[in-house]
């Protein structure tokens, strides 16, 4: 059953014809199910799952719709929303250091949702605080929580971040880049952790990551932005083993790789995510794809379903598969 149903999101400037930052974004994300967004710098992903909370950034607007088991989360009301944030979507974010509040202990940001949207006092949020320290596997939780966040590594502010984020226990949790200001060691701790609590509190999760690495490890479903629009979308396993976009390949040849000639130049994709010259007709990713043909630069690809999610490029799998041209 369907927990996350986005449909035609978009996002723009209030105030110019700039193109959408968000354009077009659907997806569905069934209970219990994980699904990666991945895309580039720029691309509009944290921006995308930020307006399902009502957080996008100021003279942003947001059209389209997002249904949180049923409820319509694209221009609900603030009370509403604050429901829905505190005890039924968690979130937690790139960089803990800005997300936490420097002047409140790691047990009192534990428990601040715990007393305004659970009722408890401050004796039992202390409590579950504790339990939640436990959970996300925080050595000597007690000292911990008379601690304050610039006395914490930065492994171990995520943790104390993904325990906040836990503590009403959300059946959703929405992390966005969570392992990318982590040392390669921290990070994979934090990927081992994400999965056994994804297990532990039946949660469902929505990964935003420019990091394909981690997306295969994580997530179930991918679906791959760019410039604001979905380029493809499908199993993880999958996209990642046979792309059928362009971008998604590119990507794929452009990650780093430890079993690769160390000398051997790195790919990278030919020129820049420039909004600017992003045709609202167009494919947007057709100035920097090497399979682009005169088509691409004329309409925009329609939604074409494949086995197991959707991809939006006029040519065939099969054909970009092989030679560019
Ligand atoms: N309040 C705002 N007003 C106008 N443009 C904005 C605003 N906030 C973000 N943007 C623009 O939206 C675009 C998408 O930003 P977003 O942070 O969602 O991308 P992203 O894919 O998450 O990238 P990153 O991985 O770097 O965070 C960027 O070009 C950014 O400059």
């Amino acid at each position: 059953m369907s927990l996350l149903s986005v449909d035609r999101l978009c996002i723009g400037p209030v105030d110019s014809a700039a193109a959408p930052i968000v354009d077009g974004l659907s997806f569905t994300l069934s209970r219990g199910d994980s699904l990666a967004i991945v895309g580039e710098s720029g691309s509009g992903k944290t921006q995308a799952v930020l307006s399902l909370l009502g957080l996008q950034g100021a003279g942003l607007r947001v059209s389209g719709s997002a249904r949180f088991d049923g409820i319509e989360l694209i221009g609900a009301r603030d009370s509403m929303l604050d429901v829905v944030r505190g005890t039924r979507i968690g979130m937690v974010f790139q960089d803990p250091a800005s997300s936490l509040n420097p002047y409140l202990t790691v047990g009192m940001q534990i428990g601040e949702s715990l007393e305004v949207h659970r009722g408890l006092s401050r004796a039992e949020s202390h409590r579950v605080a504790l339990r939640l320290l436990d959970a996300v596997r925080v050595a000597d939780a007690a000292r911990r929580l008379l601690q304050y966040p610039h006395e914490l590594s930065g492994g171990m502010r995520q943790r104390v971040m993904l325990a906040a984020a836990l503590a009403c226990r959300p059946e959703l949790l929405i992390a966005d880049e969570p392992t990318t200001a982590l040392d390669a060691t921290v990070q994979r701790q934090l990927i081992t952790l994400l999965r056994e609590l994804q297990r532990d509190f039946a949660l469902s999760l929505l990964l935003i990551t420019h990091d394909l690495g981690v997306v295969g490890e994580l997530c179930t479903r991918t679906l791959v932005m760019y410039a604001g629009r979905v380029m493809e979308e499908g199993d993880s396993e999958r996209l990642l083993r046979a792309p059928t976009h362009p971008y998604t390949q590119a990507l794929l040849r452009a990650r780093p790789r430890l079993d690769t000639d160390p000398d051997a130049p790195m790919f990278a994709i030919a020129g820049s995510l420039t909004r600017a010259e992003i045709s609202p007709l167009a494919c947007c990713f057709a100035p920097r794809c090497e399979h682009a043909v005169d088509l691409c630069y004329r309409l925009r690809p329609p939604p074409e379903s494949v086995a197991d999610g959707v991809r939006h490029c006029h040519r065939r799998p099969e054909d970009i598969a092989t030679a560019p041209g």
